[in-house]
């Protein structure tokens, strides 16, 4: 992949994404520490693998610019924990190289390397204190009661936490504590293994929520390794898919999930609804009618892709006729699985804010937006 195609700094977000997070920490909005230089940028060029003779990484190549975060996302044993790994300076890639800022650190050990990792049980030493934990990352002329303030200030705990233990925190207070001994170092890069998956949904959100603002304030380059598609996708700048050891695909979250390299891709990251389609002239033509595509595709038969919440449910006699075969209600949203009328396809269908379908009731089905075809 050429570098130009790794993930880009997109523009800043809206504030609205954010707003929760100021009720939530409103400390996470700035902090005491001044943002950091543009420096950080990251690029992994060819990078392979194998422990043994089982290879686990196929020249990957990706570029994260300075400042911003990129998930990578993939199935288990896909190898993004190797590619941390060799990031952090803990494995040496048997091919290609690790930049950061143009310079080649592939054989500088962890050490020398300006990064920090924070991992998703926190690795807080049990027998220091909160201050002792934090202070233990810094420099030996930092190590003062009021850079550890600074520091619990950022992660928004205030300084009477500095003599707690860290069995007297909560998961996401010693997730937090962990990224604020992280960052006591100016890290270039942070590294996020999981951090989030030991907390509960609730806390899961707001952590992640505050771990964003505070790596957005201090301008760190951020790689987040993650099993949560809705983490990934709402987290970070870009999101990289790796199966299998290779770099499926790497973009703005938007870009992936409308727009996936394959088939697999699209599964992986949300619900997929994949229908036989014939594709003419812009346009695929399936069992719930002709979809305007969003992707150039030859004439000929392929798989369509929608998603969910792309297929309105309608009065019968509207659109296409289907059977609710199963429903589910999640309070914000409920899904059902359709049979499509006459056909063997189902599809499963996402309605925001509406009451549940019934199991064996008749209901019509309409097609919004645009769909992806895939040769088949
Ligand atoms: N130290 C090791 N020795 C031998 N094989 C290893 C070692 N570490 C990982 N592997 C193998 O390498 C492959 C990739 O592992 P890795 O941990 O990088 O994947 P992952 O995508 O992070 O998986 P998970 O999501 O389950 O954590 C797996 O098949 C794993 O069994």
């Amino acid at each position: 992949m050429p570098r130009s195609s790794g993930p880009v700094r997109r523009a800043a977000r809206p504030l609205s994404r954010h707003t929760r997070v100021a009720d939530d920490f409103p400390h996470a909005q700035g902090g005491k520490v001044s943002p950091t230089s543009t420096a950080g940028a990251l690029h992994l060029q060819g990078v392979s693998h194998s422990y043994g003779n089982h290879q686990v990484l196929h020249d990957v190549t990706l570029t994260c610019p300075a400042g911003t975060s990129t998930a990578i996302v993939g199935p288990s044993g896909s190898g993004k924990t190797s590619l941390l790994r060799i990031v952090a300076g803990f494995l040496r890639p048997d091919a290609g190289t690790v930049e950061l800022d143009d310079a080649d650190i592939t054989a500088r050990p962890a050490h020398r390397r300006s990064i920090g990792l924070v991992a998703q049980d926190g690795g807080l030493f049990p027998h220091l204190s909160v201050g002792g934990n934090i202070s233990f990352g810094l420099p030996r002329g930092q190590r003062t009661r009021r850079r550890v303030e600074e520091l619990l200030d950022l992660v928004s705990l205030t300084p009477d936490y500095a003599s707690r233990r860290p069995d007297q925190l909560s998961g996401g207070q010693q997730q937090r504590v962990a990224l604020a001994r992280a960052l006591g170092r100016s890290p270039q890069i942070i590294l996020l293994d999981e951090p989030f998956s030991a907390l509960d949904a609730g806390l899961r959100e707001r952590t992640r929520k505050a771990v964003q603002r505070v790596l957005r304030s201090t301008g760190t380059t951020a790689l987040l390794v993650t099993h949560d598609q809705d983490e990934a996708l709402s987290f970070a700048d870009s999101v990289a898919v790796l199966q299998e050891g290779s770099l499926r695909q790497a973009g703005a979250p938007e870009d992936i999930y409308s727009l996936p390299a394959d088939l697999g891709t699209a599964q992986f990251l949300g619900e997929a609804v994949v229908l036989e389609s014939y594709v003419s002239q812009g346009s695929a033509e399936c069992s719930l009618g002709t979809v305007p595509l969003r992707n150039e595709a030859p004439t000929g038969f392929a798989s369509l892709l929608l998603r969910p919440e792309q297929i309105a449910v309608t009065a019968p006699g509207r659109g296409v006729l289907g059977l609710v075969l199963d429903a589910d209600y999640f309070g914000h949203d409920t899904t059902a699985l359709v049979r499509i009328h006459g056909r063997e396809e189902e599809v499963r269908v996402r309605q925001l804010n509406a009451e549940p379908l019934g199991v064996g009731e008749t209901i019509g089905l309409q097609v919004t937006g645009t769909g992806v075809a895939y040769p088949p």
